[in-house]
């Protein structure tokens, strides 16, 4: 049997208003951090930059992200599945627009990003999001 289990890296980025950047995928409906499943040979930081190279056509310094921990949800997009993710967070400066496989890019007010519907995943770390950056102030 398949393994239930997917594995992905995956950033919080803020911009200089504290908002947070999420995407949506196509043909999907809840809102994501940017990120995916790391290719062989890469390590976390390599399969990141990668993919924000690949959704937001953005260059990312990857010794800007900080990692923010390792966190499990239900799947947001395939039943029955688990993700479990190695999450970093860091600062975005730039303005950056959908690419490849993403259909909706928006930012949300840190405490407000409720607003959106969600992927479980988001919800889970949003504490460790909060303290990290408050700790940070
Ligand atoms: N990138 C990302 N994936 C997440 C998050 N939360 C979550 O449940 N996932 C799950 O992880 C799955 C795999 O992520 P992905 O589709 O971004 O990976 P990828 O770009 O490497 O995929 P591909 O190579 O198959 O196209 C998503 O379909 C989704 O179900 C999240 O916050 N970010």
């Amino acid at each position: 049997m398949a393994p239930s289990i997917i594995r992905v890296v995956a950033a919080c980025l803020l911009d200089d208003q504290n908002q947070l950047l999420l995407v949506r995928k196509r043909n999907t409906q809840l809102f994501m951090m940017p990120g995916g499943k790391p290719e062989v040979g890469e390590d976390n930081l390599m399969a990141l930059t990668r993919e924000l190279k690949e959704e937001l056509d953005w260059e990312c310094d990857p010794q800007t992200l900080k990692p923010l921990g390792q966190f499990s949800a239900p799947a947001a997009n395939e039943a029955d599945m688990t993700v479990v993710a190695d999450v970093f967070w860091g600062r975005i400066d730039q303005t950056v627009f959908p690419q490849a496989e993403i259909e909706q890019l928006e930012r949300v007010p840190l405490g407000n990003i409720d607003r959106l519907p969600l992927a479980p995943l988001q919800q889970v770390l949003m504490p460790a999001l909060l303290a990290a950056y408050a700790s940070e102030q």
